[in-house]
Parts: C-alpha cells; sequence; structure tokens
C-alpha cells in the first residue's frame, strides 16, 4: 500500500462493540471481556459509555448494595483522563493500578511480614549466586553487593513485627517502606491464595475494568484472570488496550493469544481520532507487528505529515524546532503550529523538555540521587510541592492583585491562618498582618530574578512561618519555627510524613542543597510540565491522550538509556548483534520497544504530525523510511 492509499469507514462501524460490552456488564449474568484495538479507535470512549449505560441501568440497585465497578489504569495521567470523561462517581472509583492494590492489601501487615519473610532469603539467594558468578569489581557488582547488604538488614528488622508503608507516587525508600514491584506482586499472591481477599475483591467490585490493559503486570494480570475463572458468574474482568502500544517491560507480551473461548471479543477498526494520514502512517509502523489495519473515519481529513530531517551534530535544537512548527504552519494552513500552547511537543527524556523549557538546573540537581528520580518527574517530592503548590499559587494570585485568592490559599495551606494561631495572635488588632508580611516579604525577594534562588524563598518561607517545612529541606533553614502550633504537629504526621522522612535521607541531602541553589524562576515551567498542560511531554508519558498538533522529536544522542533507538529503527545506524541475536531468539528487542513508541507518539495527533529527526546519516535514513513505505519522499524535509 502507498504511504497515502487509506481505507474508509462510516463513524458507527463498531458499534456492535458497544453493545457486546453493555452485555457483558449485566450484574445477573457478568462477562469477562477482552476489547483489543487500535490508537484513537474509542476504547476510553467505549469505557465511558459503558459506565454511563451501566450508571442508568443497574447504578441503583449497585448503589444499594454497596457494589462498585472498579476501573484502572496505568498513569496517573490516563487515571485522570478517565476520571475527566467519565465525571466523579463513587459508583465507579478510577484509580492507577498501584494505588489500587495497595489500597487492598496496605492493612495486611502480618500477611505482608509473612510474604517478605518467605520471598527475601529466595532473592538473597539469587542475588549470591549471580555475585558468585559474575566479575568483581564492576558496577554490576557493586550494586549486587549493595543489594545483598540491604536485605540482610531488610531482614533483620522484619525480625518483630512490623507495619509497612507505600507511596503509589513516589519512591520508596526506608525499612518500612515496600517497593512498587513488590506491592504488584503481593497482591496478586494474596489474590491466588487468600479466600477472604478474592471474598472482598468480588463482593465489593463484581466488575474489573482495566484500561491500558497492555501494561498492567503480567504476574497481576495471571491472578486476575484465576480470579475471573475461579468467579464466573459473580465477578468479570473487562481489558481494554493495544498491544502496539505496550511501553512497560513488566506488561504481558502476548496478551491476548490466552484469552479463555468464553471471553467475549468485541472489534473496533475505526479510528475516530487521526486524519486519514495518520491513520495510514499507524497501519504501516504496525505492519510489521500485527495484522491490525485501522479505516479512518470517512468525515476525516487528508491530514499532513511531515518528517524533518537534522543533522545530529546542530548546535541549536530548539530553533530547529521552530523552523519546523513554522513550515508546518505554512503547509497546513494553521498558524496555531506557531503558537507554543497549542502544539504538543514530545521528547523522549524529561531532561530533554527540562533543557527547552529552562529548568535544566532544577532538574539536573535532584535527578541526580536515583532515589528521588520518580517523585521528581511526577512533580510528587514534598520537597518540591512546597514551591509548585504552596508558594507559585500563592505568589501568582498576588501578583495578579486578588487578595482573595491569596486569603483562600492561605486558608487552606498555611498554619498561620489556622483558627487556633489566629485566636492567640499577637497582634489581635489586625490578625492577619503575619500572613500579609510574610506574603510581602515573598514578592520582594523578586521572585523572577534568576539570582533569586530556591534557597531564598526556603529562608523567607520558613522565617515567617508562612507554610509547613517538608522534612527534605529542614536541614537547611537557619531558623527554626518559634511556635510550633499544636496543628502544625497534628498534620505533621500525616501520610505524607513517611515520604518526607524518606526524601530526607542523608544521603538525598546533597541532592536538594544543589537544588535550593538553583534559581526559583524555574518553578512555573517547571509546574507546567508535571502538571501535563504545558507545550511539552514525554514518549512515555502521553498515552491515552490526543493533541491537535504534535511535534515528535526523534534523537537517540540526547536519550540517556539504551531502551530505544530511532536510529536504528529508522535504518540509519546498523543494528548490533545482540540486537540480531535478540531478534532471532524472538526476543523484545530495542527496535520492537522504539516502533510501539513512536506508534504511541504519532497517533496522539487529531489535525496534523510533524517529526524532527535528528540522525548521524540524514541520507541513510531518508532513503530508509521511503523503503519502509512510511513516509513518501515529498513528505521529507531537512532543515
Ligand atoms: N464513535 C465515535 N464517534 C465519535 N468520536 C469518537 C468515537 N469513538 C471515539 N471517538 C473520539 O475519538 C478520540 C479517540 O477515542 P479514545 O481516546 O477513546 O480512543 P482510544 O482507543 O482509547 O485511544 P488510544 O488507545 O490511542 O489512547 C476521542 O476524541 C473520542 O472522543
Amino acid at each position: 500500500m502507498s504511504p497515502l492509499a487509506i481505507e474508509l469507514g462510516a463513524p458507527d462501524t463498531d458499534s456492535d462493540a458497544d453493545l457486546a460490552i453493555r452485555a457483558c456488564l449485566n450484574p445477573n449474568d457478568p462477562k469477562s471481556f477482552f476489547l483489543y484495538a487500535g490508537a484513537g479507535s474509542g476504547k476510553t470512549r467505549s469505557l465511558k459509555e459503558a459506565l454511563d449505560d451501566f450508571r442508568d441501568r443497574h447504578g441503583d440497585e449497585f448503589r444499594r448494595a454497596g457494589k462498585k465497578v472498579a476501573v484502572i489504569t496505568y498513569t496517573n495521567a490516563a487515571a485522570d483522563e478517565i476520571a475527566a470523561r467519565v465525571g466523579q462517581d463513587a459508583l465507579f472509583p478510577i484509580s492507577t493500578i498501584h494505588s489500587f492494590c495497595w489500597s487492598h492489601i496496605g492493612t495486611y501487615y502480618t500477611d505482608i511480614q509473612a510474604w517478605l519473610l518467605a520471598t527475601l532469603p529466595n532473592d538473597l539467594a539469587d542475588l549470591r549466586e549471580k555475585q558468585s558468578k559474575g566479575r568483581a569489581g564492576t558496577k554490576a557488582a557493586d550494586d549486587r553487593e549493595r543489594a545483598i547488604a540491604a536485605t540482610i538488614k531488610r531482614l533483620d528488622w522484619l525480625s518483630v513485627p512490623r507495619r509497612f508503608t507505600y507511596s503509589p507516587n513516589g519512591d520508596n525508600f526506608g525499612a518500612d517502606s515496600l517497593s512498587h514491584s513488590e506491592v504488584l506482586k503481593i497482591t496478586a499472591a494474596f489474590i491466588l491464595a487468600k479466600p477472604a481477599m478474592q471474598a472482598v475483591l468480588v463482593n465489593k467490585f463484581p466488575f474489573l475494568l482495566i484500561d491500558e490493559s497492555q501494561d498492567t503486570n503480567k504476574i497481576l494480570i495471571d491472578a486476575f484472570f484465576a480470579l475471573a475463572a475461579a468467579n464466573t458468574g459473580k465477578f468479570a474482568l473487562g481489558l481494554f488496550g493495544d498491544t502496539m502500544q505496550r511501553i512497560y517491560a513488566d506488561g504481558l507480551p502476548d496478551l491476548g493469544r490466552n484469552i479463555p473461548p468464553e471471553w467475549a471479543r468485541p472489534v473496533k477498526r475505526m479510528n475516530h481520532r487521526s486524519p486519514q494520514r495518520v491513520v495510514q502512517l499507524g497501519n504501516s509502523l504496525r505492519s510489521a507487528v500485527d495484522s491490525q489495519i485501522q479505516l479512518a473515519r470517512d468525515d476525516s481529513m487528508v491530514g499532513t505529515v511531515r518528517l524533518f530531517i537534522v543533522a545530529a551534530d546542530v548546535t541549536d535544537k530548539p530553533d530547529k524546532e521552530r523552523k519546523a512548527r513554522e513550515r508546518m504552519a505554512e503547509l497546513c494552513g494553521d498558524a496555531g503550529w506557531t503558537e507554543d500552547a497549542t502544539v504538543k511537543t514530545l521528547t523522549l527524556e524529561h531532561h530533554m523538555a527540562a533543557s527547552r523549557r529552562g529548568f535544566v538546573p532544577m532538574f539536573q540537581a535532584l535527578d541526580k540521587d536515583s532515589r528521588l528520580a520518580t517523585g521528581l518527574r511526577n512533580g510528587e517530592l514534598a520537597g518540591l510541592r512546597l514551591f509548585t503548590e504552596r508558594v507559585a499559587p500563592l505568589l501568582a494570585a498576588s501578583t495578579a492583585g486578588d487578595e482573595f485568592a491569596v486569603m483562600s490559599h492561605l486558608r487552606k495551606n498555611s498554619p498561620l491562618l489556622k483558627r487556633s494561631v489566629l485566636a492567640n495572635s499577637l497582634t489581635p488588632e489586625d490578625p492577619l498582618l503575619p500572613a500579609r508580611a510574610a506574603v510581602e516579604a515573598l514578592v520582594a525577594l523578586g521572585v523572577e530574578n534568576p539570582s533569586t534562588q530556591f534557597l531564598d524563598i526556603l529562608g523567607c518561607v520558613a522565617e515567617h512561618e508562612l507554610f509547613e517545612i517538608p522534612a527534605a529541606l529542614r536541614p537547611f533553614i537557619k531558623v527554626e519555627p518559634a511556635s510550633a502550633t499544636p496543628e502544625t504537629t497534628v498534620s505533621d504526621t500525616n501520610d505524607d510524613e513517611v515520604e518526607e522522612e524518606a526524601e530526607a535521607s542523608p544521603s538525598s541531602l546533597q541532592a536538594w542543597r544543589a537544588f535550593l541553589e538553583t534559581p526559583y524562576n524555574q518553578v512555573g515551567p517547571f509546574a507546567e510540565y508535571i502538571s501535563n498542560r504545558g507545550p511539552f511531554g514525554t514518549h512515555q508519558g502521553v498515552k491515552g491522550l490526543e493533541f491537535d498538533r504534535v511535534l515528535v522529536v526523534l534523537d537517540d544522542s540526547e536519550a540517556r538509556g539504551f531502551l530505544f533507538s530511532y536510529e536504528k529503527l529508522f535504518g540509519a545506524k546498523p543494528l548490533s548483534d545482540q540486537d540480531r541475536k535478540n531478534a532471532a531468539e524472538g526476543a523484545d528487542t530495542g527496535i520492537d520497544r522504539t516502533r510501539r513508541l513512536l506508534y504511541v507518539t504519532c497517533t496522539r495527533a487529531e489535525k496534523s504530525l510533524a517529526l524532527v529527526a535528528y540522525t548521524e546519516s540524514p541520507d541513510t535514513l531518508a532513503a530508509a523510511v521511503v523503503k519502509q513505505g512510511w513516509f513518501s519522499a515529498d513528505e521529507l524535509e531537512r532543515l
């Protein structure tokens, strides 16, 4: 098929799939189903419609019986997207897979301890065996040695009864905290082995719907399958997903091959999101993997796709990307391409976005400590949230002259406006005076000035006791708050505290110190970035989302990991012996992973799509992508 050939279909082509799903969600005869369909085929929409329909037909009955339909997905962004589309309803709790699991096992302390005591010795034996066989003096050997020591210490800690903590969104450190993978494994083990846990799940959630199920941990998926098989007629599983969009390594690679015959398997062939040219590109990218061919809507636009090829050693990459956008504006007759706010630029890694948005110093400082990595990337570190969620909104409201917003923010977040503090105010004639003085002092620091550091802001907040200081940042404040009120003490013992203590571990001090010495004016672009509202996103982070204009940056030289290589996928760089060996053994290769990632990014586009490929071999790349049938020669431009 030439790059421009595409089959069209009527918008209602797939309506049978929705009817089939509705039939499965029947409390009197629950039936599991598996909806696997390509990007933009309306899987999330089918999920929403199924829930709306369920609410109308069975909502009252379920509410009366205290039953719910659980909806789980992989990332917070995807959970938010579903919540936005479906609306908040206690009948349909929407959560990420990790928080769902933790909510079910979190209180089973004794069982968790027993599981760890049974599992850790095996892990230890495994590590020791690897250590004895591996070469000494390598980084891997050092890491193993550390892991062995940590496991021994943990086993020792477990010699008396313990309680456990876990943060689904952050980094988990500290003896009592469970790792992400432990939480998934423990949940799977409990589902399989504990009738009480099975009964709770099945009675409370007769339906469990999993969006993005291709990325759900394979051990857990197997446990859910077993749960469904053991509870036919009482419980059903509904899987929505697309194997071509599997990004995380622990998803079940061949999900789809082992679906029990009694399950329903509705089919969706349409792409409702993208213009014809993008749908065709998606089809040709996935043709090497499976035979799914999507149809574009018969009322869709043809759309525009361009691949801009740029030499890898150019010095000003953002300038090249600006030029690509200007060219897209011209080609599409669409001025939206020139506005930051109306183009979504996707980089492979966060630090590439950081360099384009100007928050490299703070990002790099914290990224040096790998234990802060996840919390840095999703903005959940308490030490960061002081600035992004407390100080920045306060200063924004103050700069806008919105006194009402200032006071409402302080009432919610500041100890200075707690009732007991106000009642015992040292300035009874104007109890709000200390709060006002604090805001004025912050404003006076000149927050836009590049010489104002996070450290200055922190010092000012601490001096005025404007907000509580998270544990990670306490070592850096000179003045201890003079009047720790009973409230501060009480709220210090909340759930965040455990995480905060962990962030504050001595080895993280250096990273926090380096961060605090960077300019505060990076906080705006950083907060915008982590909230997913800004003009940048990562290739992995935009799964499930959609944008009018998408610019995908392909740049192996800026990528830090070895998991992906666009140069190899595009034929600009030869495969290594290891790649060939993996491919020959049928293992998931870097090229497979990169192809899936490219499929995800390209299929986010609702109107037009630009790719900017930085390459060491522009001619080879150009020839290869035309030969593969991904682009026509007139869709390539050199910049
Ligand atoms: N039957 C339909 N009629 C009109 N618009 C639709 C229909 N189905 C889906 N859409 C729209 O198409 C877009 C893609 O749908 P949705 O996000 O549900 O697809 P998806 O299969 O979950 O996508 P992906 O796997 O790529 O994340 C959305 O904007 C959605 O509103």
